[in-house]
């Protein structure tokens, strides 16, 4: 719940005029705006290499859901990849992994990219049931899922004690180790391994650690990449990282 618009045509404008060379040609960028200013920001970043995604979408594709917004119609304004099931949408409104399932469904069933959130909570992570909290849920993420239709999903690791102010950056090492269960359990479900990118608390201090590690496919930034120039920054200082 960040950026009027004004705030995101200017963010628009830094990321369009930066220069393209400093990066890779492999990496990939994507930002998630605000449903009010995602239709301006699809339009600004249309000739990009950026992809443009929402931050939630209902599982059905029309109906009498006041204040709910759909899969087609996050489409239409021009989103390619919709976030489901963030920590938040879990704690603050009843998202449950039921709900995760049958909007990542949705999303798939309409070519879209699903960016499923998983994370323990701080008690699950204290009690060492990390594992069994993440295998719960990405269990729940793909059992919608229509995997025969070239199914897009890519799953997010974020330590719901990672997220935010307040919130501790996980240990490289940590986040590599449970990415590398998740890419494990996935393979055994569903013959490849789903991409996994890691979120929570990354900066430009710790980026490109957890970028090097070797089961962590991409970065999932909050606060440090609200500014354009934080989050172009960091891009560039992964992209030499990783040659
Ligand atoms: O919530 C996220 C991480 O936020 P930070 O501010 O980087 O902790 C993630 O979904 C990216 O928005």
């Amino acid at each position: 719940m960040n950026k009027t618009i004004a705030e995101a045509d200017a963010f628009c404008e830094t990321l369009k005029a930066s220069d393209r060379s400093r990066r890779s040609d492999d990496a990939q960028l994507f930002v998630i705006p605000p449903f009010t200013v995602l239709h301006r920001v699809a339009e600004h970043l249309k000739e990009t290499d950026v992809i443009v995604g929402a931050q939630n979408a209902h599982w059905k594709d029309a109906g009498a859901w006041t204040g709910e917004v759909s899969v087609p119609q996050v489409r239409d304004c021009g989103a390619a990849l919709v976030e489901i099931g963030h920590s938040e949408r879990r704690t603050y409104f009843n998202e449950t992994d039921e709900t995760v399932a049958l909007k990542t469904a949705a999303v798939v069933r309409h070519g879209l990219t699903a960016l499923v959130c998983i994370g323990d909570t701080r008690e699950e992570y204290d009690a060492g049931r990390t594992e069994e909290a993440l295998e719960r849920q990405v269990l729940a993420a793909i059992s919608e899922v229509d995997w025969a239709s070239g199914a897009k999903v890519i799953l997010a690791y974020e330590p719901v004690w990672s997220i935010g102010e307040g919130g501790t950056p996980a240990e490289p090492d940590f986040a590599d180790a449970q990415h590398k269960r998740i890419k494990a359990l996935t393979a055994d479900k569903l013959g490849a391994s789903l991409s996994v990118v890691y979120g929570g608390s990354v900066n430009p201090g710790n980026c490109v650690d957890l970028a090097l590690c070797e089961h962590i496919d991409g970065l999932f930034i909050g606060r440090s990449a609200w500014n354009a120039d934080g989050y172009l920054g960091i891009v560039a200082d992964v992209t030499a990282a990783l040659g």
